[in-house]
C-alpha cells in the first residue's frame, strides 16, 4: 500500500470511529424528553441540550475537515481534529476539536519550521508539527486527504495544494465560509484581539468579506460571556449583498449577528420615515457617461466641492461639535420663571440646576430634567395657594406659562438643528444671539454645497450623505441607550466609508471593537469615500487602532490577477498590488468585436465562455442604461439574463448582466466586460475597470468596439491574448 492508500484507509477508520460515537451521542440526546415546563434549571439544561443536538447533527454529516499532530513541549504527539463544532464534553478530550478553539490556531497559523506555538488562557504553548493534513468529509463520505505538511517525509514548508484545489471549484450564488482552508494572514486577523479597531487594506478577491464573517463568529466564541450576537452588526453595500452573504454565518453556526446597510440603520436610530439612499438616479449621476467624474477636471474636485467628502470629513465634525456647544452656551432662555404673579424662580437657581446639577447629562436630558424640576417647583409652590380659587387660577396661569417657556428653549432635535445649521429653517425656540452663532458657523460650509443642502433641506429631503452628521448630533446632544448600543461593528467595503460615519458608530460600540475592512483600490465612490487609511486611523489613539494589510488574492487565477495589476500600475497612482496564488487557467481574452453587430458577437462570446464548466457569469456593462439595453437585445435572442440594477434585495446567481459599479463585492466564475474603450473607460475609470475584472475567478475577456484605454494591457500572451479561443472539441 503507498503512502496515500495508507493515509486514506486510516482516515477511512478513524472517521468510522468518529461517526459512530457522534451517532450514538446524538441518539442517547434525542431519546431525553424535550423539557417544557417551567422550571428554570431544567429549561436551560434543555436550551444545552438543544444547542448539542443541532452542533451534533451538523457533526455527523462532516465532523471535521483537519487534521493536525502535535507534540506538546515534554509532552507526547497528538492527532487532533478539526472542525466547525467541537465534539466531547468538558473535562474529556474532545473527539473534534472547534476551529475558533485556541490550539486550532496552530493549524491555521503554522507555515512549516521547527517549533510551533499557540496563545493558550494558561500561556503560550509550543512544541512540534508532525503533520498537518486536510480530510474532505461530504455526507458521511471520505472524499480526499490531502497532507500539506509532513515532518516524518522532511517536508519543508506547507504546501497549497488543498487550498489550490478548493480555489478551484466552481461557485453558486453564495459566498462560503473558508473554515477549512484560512491563511495564516487571514486567521491573524480572525483572531486579534476584541477591544481595537482593526483596519484591514485587502486587495481584491484577498478575503476581506468572508475574514470578516469568521472573525465574527470567533468574537463570539472567545468572548461568549461579554458579547452577543445580536449587538454585533456587519456593515454592507447594499440589500443585495447581504443576500449575497447572508450564507456564511449560519453555515458557522452562528445566528442573530445583525446584517445591515449603514443608511437604513442610521435612520432608523433616526425615526425617519424612509430611507434616504443613493439611489440608482444619484449613483447614475456619477457613474454615467458625461456625467460626475466625466466632466472635464472631475478628477481634481476636492473636498471643498464634493458635498459627500464634505459631509463625511472632520472638518464637518468640527463644525457639527462647535454647534452642539453654541446651543450649550444659548440654550437657557436668559429670564427669570414667572407661573403666575408674585411667584418669580430666579434664572441663577435655574442655570444652577442647569449648569451645574445636571452638567453631566447630554444637553436634551439637561434640558428635560430643568423642565421637569421647574415643574416640580411649580408643584411645591402652588401648595402654598391661600385658597381653592387661588389655586385654580394660578394651575391656570401656571400652565400656560410653563409651556410658553419651554417654547423659549431650542429644539434639540437633530434634524432641526441640522437644517438651521444649513440655513433651511430657523430653529425653534432659538433666541437671536443663538441663531447669529449658527448663521455665522454656516459661513464655515462651502458656498455650493451649502446652497444645494439648503435646497434639499427647505424641502425636506435629506440624502444619505446627510445621515451621518445627523446621527452624530443625534449621538452627541442625547444619549445613546443601552439597546442601541454594539458589541462588535464590521464595516465592509470601508473605502467608502466616510471619516464622519466611523466617528459615529464610534459612539455606538464598546471599547472601539471595529473590524474596518477595504480596498481603497477599489474606492470607486470617489466623490465620498476615503482616500487614505490614515483618515480612519487618525480617529483613534494609536494603542486603540492596529492595521492589517492582505496582499495575496485567492478569487482570480493568476492570469486574470496579473492582467488586472497592470491596469492599477498604469491607471492609478498606487502600490497596492495583488499576490497572486499559483493557479493558472486560460488567458484573459481582449477582443475587438464588430460594432453593427456588437450584441450578437457578445452573445458569442457568452456562448463561448459558457462552454466551460462555469455556474455563474456576469456581463459587465459601463453603464445601467447599457446593462438594460443589453438584457432586452439578449433576450431577443433567446438569452434570458438577470438584470442587476440595484433595486433589488436579492441576488440570484447564474447568468447576470448588470453595470460595472454594481459589482462590487461580487464574484462569478466567468465575466466578461463589455465596451471596453477610451470613450466608455475614460482616464478616471481606471479603479472601476479594476473592479470589474477582479469580479472573475476563472475566465475574464473584455470586448472591445474601439480604441482600448491606455491602461489595458494585452502585451504578454501568457496573461491575454487578442484572439477568439479556439473551439472546444467535442
Ligand atoms: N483562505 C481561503 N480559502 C479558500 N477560499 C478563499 C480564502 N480566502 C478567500 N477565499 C475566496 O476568495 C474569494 C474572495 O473572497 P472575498 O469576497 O471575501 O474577498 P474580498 O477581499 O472581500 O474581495 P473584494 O474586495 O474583491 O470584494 C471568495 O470566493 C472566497 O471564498
Amino acid at each position: 500500500m503507498d503512502d496515500f492508500q495508507s493515509a486514506y484507509q486510516e482516515e477511512k477508520e478513524h472517521l468510522d470511529r468518529t461517526l459512530a460515537t457522534i451517532e450514538a451521542e446524538l441518539a442517547r440526546l434525542r431519546a431525553v424528553p424535550v423539557y417544557t415546563g417551567n422550571d428554570y434549571t431544567e429549561q436551560v439544561l434543555e436550551s444545552g441540550r438543544e444547542s448539542a443536538r443541532r452542533g451534533l447533527a451538523q457533526s455527523v454529516q462532516e465532523p471535521y475537515f483537519g487534521r493536525l499532530d502535535f507534540e506538546e513541549k515534554d509532552g507526547k504527539r497528538m492527532p487532533l481534529y478539526i472542525g466547525k463544532n467541537g465534539v466531547g464534553g468538558e473535562g474529556e478530550k474532545p473527539i473534534v476539536i472547534d476551529w475558533r478553539a485556541p490550539v486550532a490556531s496552530l493549524f491555521y497559523s503554522f507555515t512549516g519550521g521547527d517549533s510551533a506555538s499557540y496563545e493558550a488562557p494558561e500561556g503560550l504553548i509550543e512544541g512540534l508539527v508532525y503533520l498537518k493534513r486536510n480530510v474532505m468529509i461530504r455526507k458521511q463520505i471520505l472524499e480526499r486527504v490531502v497532507d500539506t505538511y509532513n515532518r516524518d517525509d522532511g517536508g519543508p514548508a506547507v504546501s497549497d495544494e488543498f487550498l489550490l484545489y478548493r480555489l478551484g471549484e466552481n461557485k453558486d450564488n453564495r459566498l462560503r465560509d473558508i473554515v477549512s482552508t484560512i491563511q495564516a494572514e487571514q486567521d491573524q486577523i480572525i483572531r486579534a484581539a476584541r477591544n481595537t479597531a482593526l483596519i484591514i487594506q485587502g486587495v481584491a478577491g484577498s478575503g476581506k468579506t468572508t475574514v470578516a464573517l469568521h472573525r465574527l463568529a470567533y468574537l463570539l466564541y472567545q468572548y461568549k460571556e461579554q458579547i452577543a450576537a445580536d449587538r454585533m452588526v456587519i456593515f454592507a453595500p447594499n440589500r443585495m449583498f447581504i443576500d449575497y452573504i447572508s450564507d456564511v454565518l449560519p453555515e458557522l453556526g452562528v445566528g442573530d449577528i445583525q446584517q445591515n446597510t449603514f443608511s437604513d440603520w442610521a435612520s432608523d436610530v433616526l425615526g425617519l420615515d424612509e430611507t434616504p439612499m443613493d439611489g440608482p438616479d444619484e449613483l447614475g449621476k456619477w457613474f454615467e457617461l458625461g456625467k460626475g467624474f466625466d466632466q472635464p477636471g472631475a478628477g481634481r474636485l476636492d473636498d471643498q466641492l464634493l458635498p459627500g467628502r464634505f459631509k463625511g470629513s472632520m472638518l464637518f465634525r468640527d463644525l457639527l461639535e462647535e454647534t452642539v456647544k453654541r446651543l450649550e452656551r444659548y440654550c437657557l432662555p436668559e429670564e427669570d420663571f414667572s407661573p403666575w404673579d408674585g411667584a418669580v424662580l430666579k434664572e441663577t437657581t435655574i442655570r444652577q440646576w442647569f449648569d451645574e446639577e445636571y452638567k453631566p447629562y447630554p444637553l436634551v436630558r439637561r434640558k428635560e430634567r430643568t423642565l421637569a424640576r421647574i415643574h416640580r417647583w411649580i408643584e411645591m409652590e402652588l401648595k402654598k395657594a391661600p385658597s381653592a380659587a387661588a389655586l385654580k387660577d394660578r394651575k391656570k396661569k401656571a400652565s400656560q406659562r410653563e409651556k410658553a417657556y419651554a417654547k423659549k428653549w431650542p429644539d434639540l432635535s437633530p434634524a432641526a438643528v441640522y437644517k438651521a445649521l444649513f440655513g433651511a429653517k430657523k430653529l425653534a425656540g432659538a433666541a437671536e444671539p443663538l441663531q447669529a452663532e449658527l448663521d455665522e458657523l454656516a459661513q464655515q460650509i462651502p458656498q455650493p454645497i451649502l446652497k444645494q443642502t439648503s435646497g434639499d433641506l427647505k424641502k425636506n429631503k435629506f440624502r444619505e450623505e446627510d445621515l451621518a452628521g445627523l446621527l452624530y448630533l443625534f449621538a452627541t446632544l442625547d444619549e445613546i441607550r443601552g439597546g442601541q448600543r454594539f458589541d462588535h461593528v464590521v464595516i465592509d467595503e470601508a473605502q467608502d466609508f466616510s471619516p464622519l460615519q466611523v466617528a459615529v458608530l464610534d459612539k455606538f460600540v464598546k471599547g472601539h471593537s471595529f473590524t474596518i475592512l477595504g480596498d481603497l483600490s477599489q474606492g470607486i465612490h470617489y466623490y465620498r469615500g476615503v482616500r487614505k487609511w490614515e483618515e480612519m486611523q487618525s480617529l483613534f489613539a494609536p494603542e486603540e487602532t492596529a492595521y492589517f494589510a492582505l496582499t495575496r488574492s485567492y478569487r482570480s487565477t493568476m492570469e486574470i490577477i496579473l492582467f488586472a495589476n497592470e491596469i492599477l500600475k498604469r491607471g492609478v497612482d498606487t502600490e497596492l498590488l495583488a499576490v497572486p496564488v499559483f493557479r493558472s487557467a486560460e488567458p484573459v481574452r481582449v477582443l475587438s468585436i464588430d460594432l453593427p453587430d456588437r450584441v450578437k458577437w457578445i452573445a458569442a462570446a457568452l456562448d463561448r465562455v459558457m462552454q466551460g464548466p462555469y455556474r455563474t457569469a456576469a456581463l459587465l456593462t459601463r453603464t445601467l442604461q447599457e446593462a438594460e439595453e443589453l438584457h432586452a437585445a439578449l433576450a431577443e435572442l433567446g438569452k434570458e439574463l438577470n438584470l442587476i440594477d440595484g433595486r433589488s434585495s436579492e441576488y440570484q446567481g447564474g447568468m447576470s448582466v448588470l453595470p460595472a459599479y454594481l459589482s462590487k463585492g461580487l464574484e462569478f466564475d466567468a465575466v466578461l466586460v463589455t465596451d471596453v474603450d477610451k470613450e466608455h473607460y475614460g482616464e478616471q475609470d481606471a479603479k472601476l475597470l479594476y473592479v470589474a475584472c477582479t469580479r472573475a475567478l476563472h475566465e475574464l475577456w473584455l470586448l472591445s468596439s474601439g480604441e482600448l484605454p491606455p491602461y489595458v494591457a494585452a502585451e504578454d500572451p501568457e496573461i491575454a491574448l487578442t484572439v477568439w479561443p479556439e473551439e472546444k472539441k467535442a
